[in-house]
């Protein structure tokens, strides 16, 4: 298996490029389900998951070719079109290694009138159900079933009738299913206390693109006016927030200064005003952002929200951060219940953190020393490359492709900048 083998202390500086969004591209590669016509998605990033993705929805019968692009480019241009459904189910196998594969459910039903996809389980972070999912498309008039660790959902007559549904809490994943499934439904769908994260609204952009009829993008009441047909369209994936997050928090660990070029400032707002709380100087750009610190960071206090609160993806990361902070700063996890599973491995570095239920104290320490660790989630992954980044000596990141289903090229932008980072294959 591969490593990153980071030899830390090392300001960074220079000018780093956003890739396109995970969690949209996720969301906007099942609408290709949706319409025969094709859906072309620009800035998509090169990741583990976006191939998952293709790779899944090539066994529905979606063709999907990659245009033109070359192995250095960022952004690469994928265009998929369902001629024809040729499968409504996704296989265990495929669901259990990507859990936003349980993202096909709504478009699956909504084209075929049914979908038989496997249920995805748990996941290092938390038990994360589905519930909400299959309680929103229930409202829509979806008939549900939970049958050898599959959900098998149909739409009586072929087409959901429409319904209104208010989550009692907000589901990132259980919105987009609602919505992507909605589309096409014979009636208008209401959603309340829906999600309205940045990807959100990038999904209902290209939901209307493609001709769906939505009202209140943005907001928490979502109100979906079917229609017979979706059509094709071109659509680029926002900037990735998380990415830029988690490279803003390198940046000033490091006390360096960087430019995240392409990163949108109106859709990491809570981000962007934790690094201000830690001291870091953040500006607009016409690129991007600019993200600098001298000195150490400023002791944060930080509580996890749905958007526009502070995002749960990013709390690894500036946890990592505040390890070499002033004082001592507080972190809340109010979305998963298991999300601290980067303390261990940064307590092997130096840090000094005490976790009690769902709040942990972060004190910061004089240094941190190398280590070899190891991770279990993409984004504890990240913490520990940005402690590494900071630490005396050597650190070895272990179990590498967690890393690799989010971050492009992370050794390759850390390196332009003037990171000591390399990845070890296993050949
Ligand atoms: C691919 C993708 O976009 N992943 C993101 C998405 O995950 P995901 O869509 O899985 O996260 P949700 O917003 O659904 O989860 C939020 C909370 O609701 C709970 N819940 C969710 C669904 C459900 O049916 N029942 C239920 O109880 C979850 O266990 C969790 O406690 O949003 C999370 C919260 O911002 C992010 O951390 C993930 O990076
Ligand atoms: C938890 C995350 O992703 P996923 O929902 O794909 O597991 C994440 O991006 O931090």
């Amino acid at each position: 298996m591969d490593q990153i083998v980071i030899r830390g202390g090392q300001r960074l500086k220079g000018r780093i490029p956003i890739s396109g969004a995970k969690n949209a591209a996720l969301t906007l590669l099942p609408c290709a389900l949706l319409t025969d016509e094709p859906l072309t998605l620009r800035n998509l990033p090169r990741l583990a998951d976006v191939d998952g993705f293709g790779h899944l929805l090539n066994q529905l019968g979606c063709s999907t070719t990659i245009e033109g692009s070359r192995p250095e480019d960022f952004g690469r241009v994928m265009t998929a079109r369902t001629t024809t459904l040729t499968s409504t189910v996704a296989p265990y196998d495929i669901v259990r290694k990507m859990r936003a594969s349980i993202l096909v459910l709504g478009p699956l039903l909504a084209r075929a009138g049914e979908a038989t996809v496997s249920l995805p389980g748990g996941c290092a972070i938390g038990n994360r159900p589905i519930d909400l999912h299959l309680k929103a498309l229930e409202a829509f008039g979806a008939q549900i079933e939970l049958t050898s660790g599959y959900v098998k959902a149909v739409a009586p007559g072929g087409r959901l009738a429409g319904g209104k549904f208010t989550f009692p809490v907000v589901s990132v994943g259980a919105t987009e299913n609602a919505l992507m499934a909605a589309s096409l439904s014979k009636g208008t769908c209401v959603l309340e206390n829906a999600a309205r994260e940045p990807e959100i609204v990038d999904l209902c952009n290209c939901l209307v693109a493609m001709g769906a009829h939505i009202d209140g993008i943005g907001t928490e009441t979502l109100t979906i006016e079917g229609v017979d047909r979706l059509h094709g369209a071109t659509y680029r994936v926002m900037a990735d927030r998380i990415e830029a997050g988690s490279y803003a928090c390198a940046a000033v660990i490091t006390e360096g200064d960087v430019e995240l070029v392409g990163a949108k400032a109106d859709e990491m707002d809570a981000t962007l005003s934790a690094l201000r709380q830690a001291g870091a100087t953040v500006e607009e750009t016409k690129g991007g952002i600019r993200v600098a610190m001298s000195g150490r960071a400023e002791p944060v206090t930080l509580s996890t929200a749905p958007y526009p609160g502070f995002a749960t993806d990013m709390q690894a990361q500036f946890m990592a951060m505040a390890t070499l902070g002033k004082g001592a700063s507080l972190f809340t996890e109010t979305i998963f219940e298991n999300r601290y599973m980067h303390v261990p491995e940064l307590a092997r570095m130096g840090c000094d953190i005490d976790v009690r239920g769902r709040s942990a104290v972060v004190r910061g320490v004089d240094h941190l020393v190398g280590a070899p660790v190891m991770a279990t989630d993409l984004r504890a992954s990240m913490s520990l490359i940005i402690a590494g980044l900071a630490a005396q000596g050597t650190t070895e990141v272990n179990r590498v492709y967690h890393l690799d289903r989010g971050y492009e090229r992370l050794e390759e932008k850390l390196q332009a900048v003037g990171a000591d980072i390399e990845r070890i294959s296993a050949g």
